[in-house]
């Protein structure tokens, strides 16, 4: 628990005081305790492989929410009746059922097929009322950042880590950089906080927030609903950070009051008193501050193959040739051959073949009413444009739902959109719902990556209501064209409140404020000896060949594509590195990629000189393939935050170096030359005698992967400090203790039916 502290702290600073349970390290590193934690069936069935390996159960059943959303198909459930028998594709099904018997065995809250609160994660959460303003909130999934729109520090974690959660409540970390992204003024009409984010990426870059915490402050984001505030903090990893996050406000509290999860009576108002206290001190420090005008900013549409790749709709596709510095010229240039553009083209006259809206960033009732407007605003009869195919996904049954009754689904559906059931659809393509190759689409999503929405897809990335201009017009159009059109008498929009989808019926029954003994959650008292066996392979000195690679911003997605994520295992993955890279796809046969060739078909080393390696998604799978295929050791000028964290949680060492030395070991790589990488020395050693090359490590980390340690065991043997934790925390923040989440279901309007 925190001593009272003088100086003025951040909000970020807050909520990390609150949450340190045990100091491990001299150098900052902590154990932090998790409140809320969401599983999902893509990141965790090695983790609870891993805890019914060593026997342990899940710590805090009572803080763990679980749903599928990344697998499952969005057409019609009207005949569903397993998941055995609704889901075809034999992987995706497995990864399904597998959670399925999860849940059971570890006895977790889950929100399955035939429930309506199914739907995507980081939907669900906030919707529930389960993400609460300063908590601590987990997920596999790196789009977790969306919770810290409530004033939570919310963040992704690899598989190691949800495992490592489920067993202990807590996690290993090290405090990150407070940085402010302030964005004051009125922004112009037309502008949605869509365009607020993509802009504010496309100033910073996708590495911009990289060790950082976000914080957005400044009128901008005071003005938003949490709806808007929530697709702004999403991004935030899109721009590199660990977290983003706005403080809480009345906005916060309004749409929390009364959610099925939140807190109720006299603890409502314990919660609000210390949800109060949930902001930046004046004088607060800052290490980085970014300032934006609100009126700079106009509908903002993404050109290229990373989210800081954006453009004014009322701009250009960027020439190369104009670019002076090689790395970024020669990224431009492959961003553009794979998304079939030419420098100077009209953004306007960019022509699609389909529109998605939905995904974690753009699927609420707010993104799915302004796309609406503008289907509306296009004329009564207006339907979608000959040459598109559109789709509307819905991000929970319960948005679905409430989108139902305020009629939103027949203004898409009777101008020619398809309606769906909730997932994360073709965001990923996880499930059927991908793009077919060279196929162009405007998409509410947040990643833009080669292949991301199916292999050769090119995908722009928009607002819901810019999706729903170009859906009509059949090209990427500015949405203010639409703007001005008097809609308030029409008879097809009527407004529902939220809480109207979030009835009795769905309430747990009120609980008492502390519960008897008997009723407490299951948290285990006998916990595994601390000496279990570390699975954690020893990282000392690694020496081979290495293989240069000249890319900027390489994406974990690029690393490894989304069909490779359907495993239930750890290993098997060597073929599937850098797939689209290395496989020709329409013959299937190798490329000439530089892992396909001899002698770098043999790398223990990867040498990378573009910044910012493994940014985007949390998955672990990224480090496991490049293990499999026998690389142990990534040097780079930079790395994301997970990615890095996932590497060392697999024995494997990620080494940053300046740029410089990045390209001088580049050069030795390219000359067939092998390098040395010493962990205990800290050293890169390079062959015919040239000086080796310092590099720094956490000390920590070092000590682990020196000696293969197990996280998981050495943070068992701080339980008593766990136990101690918990107790001030029932105490002092009673709400936190998760009553109410045992799995009480909804009951279905139609119990017979599975339409929902
Ligand atoms: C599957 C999961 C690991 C991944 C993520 O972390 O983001 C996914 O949600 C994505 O959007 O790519
Ligand atoms: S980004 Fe897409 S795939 Fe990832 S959680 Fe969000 S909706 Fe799902």
């Amino acid at each position: 628990m925190p001593s009272s502290v003088s100086k003025p702290r951040t909000l970020y600073d807050k909520i990390w005081d609150d949450h340190v349970v045990d100091i491990q390290q001299d150098d900052g590193l902590a154990l932090i305790y998790i409140d809320r934690h969401l599983v999902h069936e893509v990141t965790s069935p090695q983790a609870f492989e891993g805890l019914r390996n060593a026997g342990r159960p899940v710590r805090r059943p009572d803080c763990t929410l679980a749903t599928l959303d990344h697998n499952v198909p969005t057409h019609s459930r009207k005949n569903f009746s397993s998941v055995q028998s609704f889901i075809n594709e034999p992987d995706s099904r497995a990864q399904c059922i597998a959670l399925e018997e999860n849940v059971k065995e570890f006895g977790l809250t889950y929100f399955g097929m035939t429930d309506r609160r199914q739907g995507i994660v980081h939907i669900i959460g906030p919707e529930q009322g389960f993400t609460l303003p300063g908590i601590t909130c987990v997920c596999g999934d790196s789009h977790t950042s969306t919770h810290g729109a409530f004033g939570s520090l919310a963040f992704g974690i690899g598989t190691s880590e949800v495992e490592h959660v489920l067993a202990t409540q807590t996690l290993l970390q090290k405090k990150a950089k407070n940085m402010r992204i302030t964005v004051d003024g009125e922004l112009h009409e037309g502008v949605t906080s869509k365009d607020v984010i993509l802009y504010i990426i496309g100033v910073i870059g996708t590495a911009g927030g990289t060790g950082s915490v976000i914080e957005y402050a400044g009128s901008v984001f005071r003005g938003f609903s949490m709806e808007a505030r929530m697709s702004v903090c999403n991004m935030s990893i899109e721009a590199g950070a660990r977290a983003g996050m706005i403080a809480p406000d009345d906005i916060t509290f309004n749409y929390l009051r009364s959610r099925p999860l939140a807190p109720k009576g006299e603890i409502w108002d314990r919660a609000l008193a210390y949800w109060k206290t949930l902001n930046s001190d004046e004088g607060a420090h800052f290490d980085v501050e970014i300032n934006i005008r609100a009126e700079d900013i106009i509908p903002t549409v993404t050109w290229g193959t990373s989210p800081q790749d954006v453009a004014p709709i009322t701009g250009v596709v960027p020439d190369p040739a104009l670019i002076t510095d090689p790395v970024r010229r020669s990224s431009v240039e492959r961003s553009l051959t794979y998304m079939g553009l030419t420098p100077n083209t009209r953004m306007e006259d960019i022509v699609l073949d389909k529109v998605f809206i939905g995904s974690c960033t753009n699927s609420r009732i707010e993104d799915l009413r302004s796309a609406a407007m503008i289907v509306l605003a296009v004329g009564p009869e207006a339907r979608v444009a000959p040459n598109v195919d559109a789709m509307v996904v819905p991000g929970s049954g319960i948005v679905k739902q409430h989108a139902e009754v305020e009629g939103l689904d027949v203004i898409f559906k009777r101008a020619g959109f398809d309606w769906r059931e909730a997932g994360c659809s073709m965001c990923l393509g996880m499930n059927p719902d991908q793009l077919a190759p060279g196929e162009r689409c405007a998409s509410t999503s947040n990643r833009n990556f080669e292949g991301r929405q199916g292999a050769g897809g090119r995908t722009h990335l928009v607002s819901p209501a810019m999706a729903a201009a170009a859906a009509m017009t059949g090209r990427l159009t500015d949405v203010r064209k639409f703007l001005g059109v008097d809609l308030s008498s029409s008879a097809n929009l009527k407004v529902a409140s939220a809480f109207d989808f979030l009835t009795d019926a769905v309430l747990p029954p009120p609980k008492p404020e502390k519960r008897p003994e008997s009723e407490a959650s299951p948290i285990p008292r006998t916990l595994p000896p601390a000496e279990t066996p570390s699975g954690v392979a020893k990282f000392n000195i690694v020496s081979g060949i290495a293989a240069p690679l000249n890319i900027d911003n390489v994406d974990t997605d690029m690393i490894i594509p989304k069909q490779f994520l359907k495993t239930l295992k750890r290993s098997g993955l060597a073929n599937a590195l850098f797939y689209t890279l290395r496989k020709d796809p329409h013959t299937g046969k190798d490329t000439d990629f530089v892992l396909n060739r001899a002698p770098y078909n043999q790398a223990k080393i990867l040498v990378c000189t573009g910044k910012n390696f493994g940014c985007g998604s949390s998955r672990e799978h990224a480090p496991w393939s490049l293990n499999d295929f026998g690389i142990r050791c990534i040097i780079a000028p930079s790395f994301a935050d997970i990615f890095r964290n996932n590497t060392m949680q697999n024995g494997m060492l990620p080494v940053t170096l300046t740029d410089e030395e990045c390209r001088a070991v580049a050069e030795d790589a390219e000359r067939g030359l092998e390098l040395e990488v010493d962990l205990e020395k800290e050293q890169v050693r390079r062959a015919n005698g040239k000086p080796p090359i310092s590099f720094t490590t956490d000390p920590f980390r070092r000590h682990c992967l020196l000696n293969g340690l197990d996280d998981i065991a050495l943070t068992l043997q701080k339980v008593a400090a766990i136990e101690k934790f918990e107790q001030q925390r029932s105490e002092r923040w009673a709400w936190l203790d998760g009553f109410g989440y045992k799995g009480k279901k909804i009951p279905l309007r139609n119990p017979g039916t599975m339409d929902w």
